[in-house]
């Protein structure tokens, strides 16, 4: 069965926006839990204009799912944010500084000696890493060679291209998938999966264990309620 993450970037965007603590983020996580959320995702960004350093480890003391941290490696202050707080998970992702939002996944073949190196500071810290990337087959082989235990594929395409030619859009994904699978590695995915792709691609996507979903999931509480919203969500995963 798939894992549903609850990324809470946009309940701190909403928090950061007055200064305040309305809406609190750590009430917001552990009520997502008490929701059915089976997992907490963050993605800190070094500018700070939605998750804080210091939220980081709020939440890590009173999380009882699967935490999820997402960021930028070459910011020694992630890797150092990540290795005090030991999550469930850590994933890998190559931002640039100031990005409005993740646009790409690792070139996995470019970087492989230097995502070797990092994959084995986290696993030896005990924290089990996923390496976000597009769905090309090439670059799930080379993330194999970095000894990373998943991969996450950037799914910004599937859902861009999902009302166009669903059936067409899946297809890249279910051959990484395969290669995923062919080499041991577990398969993760997010970016802007909501109410309406969520169910084709975890149907399609043998194996898939777990989804991060923020910024469609946050938008639809506003209109159905954040239990509600994380109900239907979890229903779109059973099949
Ligand atoms: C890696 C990924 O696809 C998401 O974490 C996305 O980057 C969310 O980050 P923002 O909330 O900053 O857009
Ligand atoms: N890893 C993807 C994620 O955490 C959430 O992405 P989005 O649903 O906010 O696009």
């Amino acid at each position: 069965m798939t894992k549903l993450s609850v990324n809470i970037n946009k309940i701190a965007t909403l928090r950061n926006s007055r200064g305040g603590n309305n809406p609190d983020l750590v009430k917001v996580a552990l009520d997502c839990e008490r929701f059915g959320a089976e997992g907490i995702t963050v993605h800190p960004r070094p500018d700070e204009r939605h998750i804080r350093y210091k939220d980081v480890y709020d939440l890590k003391s009173v999380i009882a799912t699967e935490f999820n941290i997402e960021g930028n490696c070459r910011e020694q202050k992630f890797v150092d944010l990540v290795l005090e707080n030991k999550p469930a998970q850590v994933t890998l992702v190559p931002d640039a500084e100031g990005q409005i939002t993740s646009n790409h996944g690792w070139d996995t073949i470019k970087h492989e000696d230097y995502l070797k190196e990092m994959v084995a500071v986290f696993k030896s810290a005990g924290i089990r890493v996923s390496i976000f990337v597009d769905p090309i087959v090439e670059m799930v082989k080379a993330a194999a060679l970095t000894g990373t235990d998943r991969i996450e594929l950037y799914t910004e395409a599937y859902a861009h291209n999902y009302y166009d030619n669903r059936e067409k859009a899946i297809l890249p994904y279910v051959a990484a998938a395969h290669k995923a699978h062919e080499i041991g590695l577990g398969i993760n995915a997010g970016h802007d999966l909501d109410l309406h792709n969520l169910k084709y691609f975890a149907e399609s996507i043998p194996g898939l264990l777990e989804v991060s979903i923020g910024h469609a999931l946050i938008s639809d509480a506003l209109y159905l309620g954040l239990e509600n919203t994380i109900q239907l969500y979890l229903k779109q995963l059973k099949h």
